[in-house]
């Protein structure tokens, strides 16, 4: 039987390599559904190749030209746009599951929706646990959908946990896990260069090919921030059972310790297919297309403990998981905003770690809203203060 996928954020990495799994598989998935937000081309590109039943714009300028384009080729895919444009792409009923791909916060709805209807959940989009993890928890137990972990290190650690087990639910004799972290483009960069690297220094990754979000989130180690509070809702532990250790060669993606002395690895390329093809598959097992990992020419593994004094955004954000309650979505609509400013050239590196600290100090933690319209509220409420925040840094900047 084919499988329907639906593909929220097509046009993006995950995205790419999503659709380049479907394509070595074609009996088995099919791309019924995709959604982007103005890339046009790409989305053009996707629908002429995969020719799935619905497209969806965010933005709808896009929307009108793909439609344009699609009739002039007489591609019988239907657009549709905006946020409700994202919702069909993530309910539509030809979709067994849904590729949750989006980046940052605009992928909290349509994942949601996708939880809520019963989907299989490939769960990219980690930025929607980050803001919203007890609403999108409960949505995949009340539905009962799967819901499998696409961002590398939780699928490895998936991988390591018996077959049984199911996101949410409690892990008996497991002592801690082990999240691996690369350290980014400037781990070994000497600490007073680091206010003057630029987007394209922060967006090199030494290992992973990703979108530029994510990559400047690498660099200041944000993105392992993040990942911790994603592994405390998919797994269901405390803050004090998430250590991170840097991995520079980004050959294991995380490990499990377990009571009896035991610690379980998952190794592979760092390419992200696997954990797709994983989560596409499972129970399966399936290829995936990617190069076989050879240990003997893999050279030495490292690891060692990080440097919070060079990262404070991962200190930021494991006290932020520690308080609790709206204190991950503050930080995490932070990040957003001050990565933004700093890809778009407004602020400097380091301001980013400033400008989260400083949203935090301004914001009394309560607890998060159990209404996913008032979470999103709140959202835009932090926006708008780290925003001027933002403004401030660009004030002094332009005074120095
Ligand atoms: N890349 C990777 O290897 C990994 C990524 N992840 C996570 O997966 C997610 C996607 O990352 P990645 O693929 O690198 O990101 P990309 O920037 O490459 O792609 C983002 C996708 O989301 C779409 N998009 C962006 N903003 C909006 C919006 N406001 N509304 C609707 N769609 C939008 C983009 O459309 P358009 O092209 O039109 O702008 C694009 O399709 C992130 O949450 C990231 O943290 C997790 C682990 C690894
Ligand atoms: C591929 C993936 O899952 C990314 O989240 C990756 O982990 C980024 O690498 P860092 O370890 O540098 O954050
Ligand atoms: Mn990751």
């Amino acid at each position: 039987m084919t499988t329907g996928i639906a593909i929220l954020g097509a046009t993006g990495s995950i995205g790419a390599s999503t659709l380049d799994v479907i394509e070595r598989h074609p009996g088995r998935f099919r791309c019924v559904a995709v959604s982007a937000r103005h890339d046009v081309e790409g989305m053009l590109a996707i629908c002429q190749r995969h020719r799935p039943a619905l497209a969806a714009m965010a933005d709808p300028q896009a929307a009108a030209t793909l439609a344009a384009r699609l009739r002039d080729l007489q591609l019988p895919t239907e657009v549709a746009t905006g946020a409700a444009g994202l919702l069909a792409v993530a309910e539509h009923e030809a979709a067994d599951q849904v590729m949750a791909a989006i980046v940052g916060a605009a992928g909290l709805l349509p994942t949601l929706a996708a939880a809520r209807r019963g989907k299989r959940v490939l769960l990219a989009n980690k930025e929607s646990l980050v803001m919203a993890g007890q609403l999108l928890m409960d949505a995949v137990a009340e539905s009962g959908a799967d819901l499998l972990p696409i961002d590398s290190e939780h699928n490895a650690i998936y991988q390591c946990l018996p077959g049984d087990y199911r996101c949410g639910a409690a892990l008996p004799g497991v002592t801690e896990i082990l999240l691996t972290a690369s350290g980014g483009p400037f781990l070994e960069t000497p600490l007073s260069r680091l206010p003057g690297m630029s987007p394209d220094d922060a967006c090199a990754h030494p290992n992973w090919e990703m979108g530029r979000k994510i990559s400047v989130d690498s660099a200041t180690m944000m993105n392992k921030g993040l990942e911790v509070i994603e592994a405390a809702w998919l797994f269901n532990l405390p803050p004090d059972k998430i250590r991170v250790i840097i991995h520079p060669q980004s050959v294991v993606h995380s490990m499990v310790r377990m009571d009896d002395g035991s610690v379980l690895a998952q190794m592979g390329q760092p390419d992200m297919r696997t954990p797709i093809v994983y989560g596409m598959a499972w129970p399966e097992r399936m290829d995936g297309g990617v190069a076989p990992l050879d240990l003997v020419t893999a050279g030495p593994l490292d690891f060692r403990s990080p440097d919070l004094e060079r990262f404070p955004c991962l200190r930021l954000a494991q006290d932020a998981l520690s308080a609790g309650g709206t204190a991950p979505l503050v930080l995490n609509a932070a990040n957003e905003v001050a990565v933004q400013a700093f890809l778009d050239g407004r602020v400097g590196f380091t301001a980013i770690a400033e400008v989260i600290a400083n949203t935090l100090d301004q914001t009394a933690v309560m607890p998060c809203p159990g209404d996913v319209d008032d979470i999103v509220a709140l959202d835009q409420d932090i926006r708008r203060v780290a925003g001027e925040l933002i403004g401030r840094c660009e004030g002094r900047r332009q005074h120095a």
